[in-house]
Parts: structure tokens; sequence; C-alpha cells
């Protein structure tokens, strides 16, 4: 391991030690200083072996090139190691670190991401392994659509006669809306393509909805369920089922090749932060009078 703070200051400089350099005598330091200046700080050296071990900028054939060339000349070895010692790190590679580590961490979860969605999406084709089952997972899918839902919302309110349930369905209502705006907004930044595997054969979408990020129908499924089990006074059974859809509805996402795993899974704690968002600025005749006039 003694060849590490080498490597990791060649790459820091980004460059090898040229050889008419290696060649000219170089003035050795006394071991006993050099050993001083590497204990000097007690840090530097696991830092820098982490940093080589992170340093995905240079190839590992770059640093074994780097590895063989300084330790070839042992005056090299000890200037390298004495010149490294003697470098005060600035703040900013301390910094470097957590994004390294965080990008290897995020890629491996993103590979694994796309490996278990692609295995996932059995319905994804009408030749799928669950290819039959398609067009049910199609009904399932048009189950948590935007469009069914707000209009069924705007029906209810229409014919509700009671102005506790209208407070509701009007919560609802705004619930759905804010879910549509919240979800086209991630979409839009987060722009991340849907799976190889979907067919965009879905019923009326934005132009937002070709990207897969956060899902849609996981948040509205994950939102919807919590406000009705938590708004409507419904038997067990009923209760049970309202869970159930909602899990099946983000299920099918993936099950039809729509959306990667993270992205329903993200979607489904979205919507359950955009029910406590509404129940938070929950519209009552108190707060907003003008919407409960008629
Ligand atoms: C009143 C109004 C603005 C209705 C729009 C409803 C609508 C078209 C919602 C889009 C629903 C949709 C296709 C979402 C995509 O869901 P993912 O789970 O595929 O993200």
């Amino acid at each position: 391991m003694t060849w590490l703070p080498e490597v990791v200051s060649c790459l820091r400089h980004r460059c090898f030690t040229p050889r008419s350099t290696a060649a000219q005598p170089a003035k050795m330091p006394s071991p006993r200083v050099t050993r001083a200046a590497n204990t000097s700080n007690p840090n530097v050296s696991g830092r820098f072996e982490f940093m080589s071990l992170l340093t995905n900028k240079t190839s590992v054939s770059d640093q074994t090139l780097t590895r063989h060339r300084t330790s070839d000349s042992p005056v090299h070895r000890k200037d390298s190691n004495s010149s490294s010692s003697q470098q005060q790190l600035p703040e900013e590679d301390c910094m470097k670190l957590n994004p390294s580590f965080l990008g290897i961490a995020l890629k491996s979860l993103l590979a694994v991401d796309l490996w278990l969605s692609k295995k996932m999406g059995v319905c994804a084709r009408e030749g799928s392994s669950w290819g039959s089952a398609r067009p049910m997972m199609k009904l399932v899918e048009i189950s948590g659509h935007g469009i069914p839902w707000i209009a069924g919302t705007i029906y209810c309110l229409y014919r509700s006669d009671s102005s506790a349930g209208r407070e509701v369905i009007l919560n609802l209502l705004f619930a759905l809306l804010l879910d549509i705006i919240l979800v086209g907004i991630v979409k839009g930044i987060v722009k991340r393509r849907r799976p190889t595997q979907n067919r965009m054969d879905m019923f009326a979408t934005f132009s937002v909805d070709k990207y897969s990020f956060p899902s849609g129908h996981a948040t509205r499924a994950a939102m919807v369920s919590r406000f009705m089990l938590n708004h409507l006074v419904l038997a067990v059974p009923v209760r049970i089922l309202v869970m159930l859809w909602a899990i099946v509805v983000s299920l099918s996402r993936v099950m039809l090749g729509r959306h990667n795993v993270t992205d329903v899974l993200f979607g489904f704690f979205m919507g359950h932060m955009q029910y406590s968002l509404v129940e938070y600025f929950w519209l009552s005749p108190n707060t907003l009078p003008a919407l409960f006039k008629y």
C-alpha cells in the first residue's frame, strides 16, 4: 500500500513524472524527516487511499502505469512521499469524496433498478411471459388514471347535498389537481426516459408523460387511498380493498413496463407526502368561504 500516496499524488496533478525528471539526481530527504512529515497529518494517507479508490477520471491501466514508474525509482518514491505529505489538502478535496461515493452508490442502485424493472416487466408486450394479463393490467391502469378520478370527483361534488361532504370532495379535487401539477414539475425537472420495454400506448397523456420519474399513477394511488382511508367511513373489507388497489396500481406500472421500480417507489412516497400537504392546506368554509358559497 506504500505506492498509493504516489499514485494519488500523480492523479491529483493529472500527469506522469517525465522520464527526464526521474533520471535527474534528486535530493534525498532524511528518512526521519520523511517519516515525520508523513505522520504529521495522520489523515493524509487514509484519505489518499480512499481518494485513489474513488478516482474515476483515471483508468486502472493508468494507475498501474503510474505505480510501476514511480516504484521503479526509490529516489522518486521518496521525493513523491515528501512532496505529497507536505501538501495541505484543500477543503474542496474533502468535498469531492462524497459526490464520488454517492455517484458509485447511485450508479449501483440504478443498475439494480434497471435489471429488476426489466425482470418484472412481464406484461410489457403481448408476447411477454404474462402477456395475456396485459389487457387486465391496462384496466388497472385506467382505474388509477387522472381523468376518471377528476371527472368522478367533479360529478360527486355536483351531486353532494351536505356541506361536510362537499368539503371533503372539494379537497379531494384540490389533491388530484395538485398531484398532476407536482408530478408534471418533477417529471419535467428529472426528465428520466421511460424503460425501453415500454410501449407508449397510454390513454390521454401530457407531453411530460414521456418521462417516467415519478410514476403519476403511484402518486395518485398512494394519495387517494390515504385520503379515502382518512376521510371516508368504510367497512374493514373495503379499507383492505382500497389498500390493495393502491398496491396493485403501483405494481402494474412496472409489470406493464411503463416504469422502473424506483419511479414507482418514489411515486408512492411522493403521494403520501402530497396527502400530508393537502391535510396541511385543508380547504374549509373557514379558510376559503368564497369556495363554499353556492
Ligand atoms: C383536468 C385535467 C387537467 C386532467 C388531466 C388528467 C391527465 C391527462 C392525467 C395524466 C395521467 C397520466 C397518463 C399519468 C402518467 O402516469 P404514469 O404512472 O405513467 O407516470
